[in-house]
């Protein structure tokens, strides 16, 4: 498993690992030496699963340290490609010792010309949604509208949305843009795997597969059953405080760092929604700290219900805490499964061009969340903000209770008896079948 350098792909890759370990397999999986630590209590099957840390060079450009997304800012992140291309020889060394049946990546297209020659399939894992892989199919001059034959009319971008996939043509890696990367990858690979189901995206994974002439596996949502680790007791306690379903708990991923503006209308919304508040953000642009970027008075203020916390929490083990009662977040796709696993009421502020098509899906196809209104620049009000959690949170609103049907009837196949377990038994089946294949 060589997964891209980013926690939100770390993860489903090591999700992966353990369902496959569970099958038998053993893995070898490639991870910068930092991510060990936030991800070892994810890995379930330590004597079949081992982490192979991998040094990743200093690139000009980069903080020094650097090794994952969650370290630097998304403008950064092509610089991180480079980095990523130059761990190269220690891949392929353990790539050529181990000699295993498969390997799996991402972002690292050059996987499939180090594997093929050792006789090695590959197989080309995409974490995020296939909306996203569906539309960035075509060059970016002609990104103002889907591609040809793009089977979806609503998990779409609109207007000065569009903006959010002009990186598609911007350098990711050396003499490389983004789209090259993706193509190549994709044309490489022996089939394509997707972290996606067909309840949700089959016409989408379908197309993917006819435009590369792959075949395409899909391997469900992937999520962990149940949480292992307790809630840290810090939370567990402060939560435990509130009465059941009536905290909101905000997270935005594991890469998006704000203005501080932006921070700042974001917490006086949740003030404004006078419920109880966990916000977990990064500090935002030009602060060390999250409480230096805090408005004047807001601590004060909201003291003894509202949270603001700059580090890292257990977000999966949050989520499953009975007083959590709304989930506000960007609709990373890691977030999109987990809330959608959850019971919580979901509102969604996408702020990438992936994570509004999930909020497409989301808002407008599964009809299980909402959206909240945002300007040209992508940002949002207080007033929107905390309209929008209001409006879920009321037990008298006609959409909080339209999506909290919606949500529980998808949770309740999400989390039925067998629907995780089939795709991965379909994905091993899939896997054997294309090992026997000369
Ligand atoms: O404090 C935290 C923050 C995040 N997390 C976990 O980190 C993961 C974050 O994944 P997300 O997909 O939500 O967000 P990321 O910012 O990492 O996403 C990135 O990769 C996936 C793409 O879909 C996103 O557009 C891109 O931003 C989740 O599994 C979440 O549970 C924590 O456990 N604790």
């Amino acid at each position: 498993m060589f997964p891209w350098f980013a926690v939100g792909h770390l993860t489903p890759f090591l999700h992966l690992s353990n369902k496959l370990a569970e099958k038998g397999c053993t893995i070898s999986f490639l991870l910068p030496n930092k991510a060990i630590k936030l991800l070892q209590h994810f890995n379930l099957y330590p004597d079949h699963i081992t982490f192979h840390p991998l040094k990743v060079p200093h690139v000009e450009g980069l903080p020094p340290g650097t090794e994952t997304a969650s370290d630097i800012p998304i403008y950064l992140t092509h610089f991180l490609c480079v980095a990523m291309d130059r761990t190269r020889d220690q891949v392929e060394k353990i790539i050529r010792d181990q000699k295993p049946d498969f390997v799996m990546y991402d972002m690292a297209y050059w996987i499939p010309e180090v594997a093929r020659p050792l006789g090695i399939k590959t197989i080309k894992y995409s974490v995020v949604s296939a909306a996203a892989i569906a539309i960035v199919l075509v060059p970016a001059p002609e990104l103002s509208a889907p591609p040809t034959g793009y089977p979806s009319t609503s998990v779409v971008l609109r207007g000065h949305e569009v903006r959010s996939l002009l990186f598609v043509s911007q350098p990711y890696g050396e003499g490389i843009t983004f789209y090259e990367r993706a193509c190549t990858g994709m044309k490489g690979c022996d089939a394509i795997a997707i972290r996606s189901c067909y309840e949700m995206e089959e016409k989408l994974c379908d197309y993917i597969g006819r435009q590369y002439g792959k075949p395409v596996f899909l391997t469900g949502p992937v999520l962990p059953e149940s949480t292992r680790t307790p809630l840290e007791d810090r939370w567990a306690q402060w939560l435990n405080g509130f009465e059941a379903g009536s905290v909101v708990f905000c997270s935005f991923g594991s890469q998006l760092i704000l203005e501080k503006e932006q921070l700042q209308e974001l917490v006086l919304g949740f003030e404004s929604t006078g419920l109880p508040f966990l916000v977990v953000l990064k500090p935002p642009v030009g602060s060390s700290t999250i409480e230096e970027a805090l408005p004047e008075g807001f601590e004060e203020r909201v003291k003894g219900r509202g949270v603001v916390w700059g580090g890292w929490v257990q977000q999966l083990e949050i989520l499953d805490h009975p007083s959590i009662g709304c989930f506000v977040n960007t609709c990373g796709f890691g977030s999109m499964w987990e809330s959608l696993m959850s019971d919580c009421q979901i509102v969604l502020v996408p702020h990438l061009g992936d994570q509004i098509l999930n909020t497409r899906l989301m808002a407008e196809e599964l009809k299980v969340a909402v959206e909240v209104e945002r300007d040209e620049k992508g940002w949002f009000t207080k007033e929107n903000l905390s309209n929008a959690i209001k409006g879920v949170m009321d037990k008298d609103s006609e959409v909080g209770s339209m999506i909290k049907k919606n949500h529980s009837e998808w949770r309740k196949l999400l989390r039925s008896e067998g629907f995780m377990s089939s795709y991965i038994d379909k994905f091993f089946q899939n896997m054997q079948e294309l090992a026997d294949h000369k």
